[in-house]
């Protein structure tokens, strides 16, 4: 009698499911009957030209575009019974983010670590601005930095944050090759951390070294 031997490794249950996702804006629709998991611990790309809906999706996941039908569940639970945990849970940084304009760097992950309830966030803080290249910057108000760098201190404002799903929309954009390079690392140390990562990308590399699954839009005509 031969023994069996291992068999395939279970497929990861998802943390985040979405079905039969559909979007219109006005009468025209943009998403047609979408359907796409993330397990924990993994990353997925959403790839296509510009217009083909990757911005819509990642609304509709975080809970900031409603959609036509579909189900989207996070943990099992719908996204919009759960708004308040989505907050808690989910980490996304969709669009250019409004600054304050009389806070310096250091000072808005600061207060976005505390608002999330870290009481001590100052190794956190410095250890995050050094990893986007910004410690000189630290002390910097927004309106002083360079596009890629306000860029950069966005992204550190989805990383100082708990969280157990990204949501990122181009997060390369404004970001030089060694910003990309860094961009793909930390992606790759957010998921060794079992969070799941779901972002829109037009580049080719980054959703290469980061994405374990791509999700191909199109325009709809
Ligand atoms: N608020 C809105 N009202 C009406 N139409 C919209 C709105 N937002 C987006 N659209 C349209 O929906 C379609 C999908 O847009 P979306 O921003 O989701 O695409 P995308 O794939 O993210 O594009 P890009 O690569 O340019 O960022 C586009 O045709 C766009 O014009």
């Amino acid at each position: 009698m031969t023994q069996a031997g291992p068999g395939p490794e279970p497929a990861p249950e998802p943390r985040l499911t979405v079905t039969g996702l559909r979007h219109r804006y006005a009468d025209r629709p943009v998403i047609e009957d979408l359907t796409f998991t993330v397990p924990a611990g993994r990353a997925v790309a959403l790839v296509g030209p510009n217009g083909a809906g990757k911005t819509t999706v990642l609304r509709c996941i975080v809970g900031s575009a409603e959609p036509a039908a579909g189900r989207i569940l996070l943990d099992g639970v719908p996204i919009d019974e759960r708004a308040e945990l989505v907050r808690r849970d989910v980490a996304a940084l969709l669009d250019d983010l409004d600054f304050f304009p009389d806070l310096t760097a250091a000072e808005h992950l600061d207060l976005l670590a505390r608002a999330h309830g870290n009481a001590t966030p100052e190794d956190l803080v410095d250890t995050l601005l050094d990893d986007v290249g910004l410690l000189a910057a630290a002390d910097q108000l927004p309106g002083s930095l360079s596009s890629g760098q306000r860029r950069r201190l966005a992204l550190a404002t989805a990383l100082v944050r708990p969280r157990t799903l990204l949501v990122l929309d181009e997060p390369e954009q404004r970001l030089d090759t060694s910003g990309v390079a860094w961009l793909a690392e930390r992606l790759q140390e957010e998921k060794e951390a079992g969070t799941s990562v779901v972002f829109a990308s037009h580049d080719p590399a980054l959703v290469e070294a980061v994405a374990d699954d791509t999700v191909e839009l199109t325009p709809l005509p």
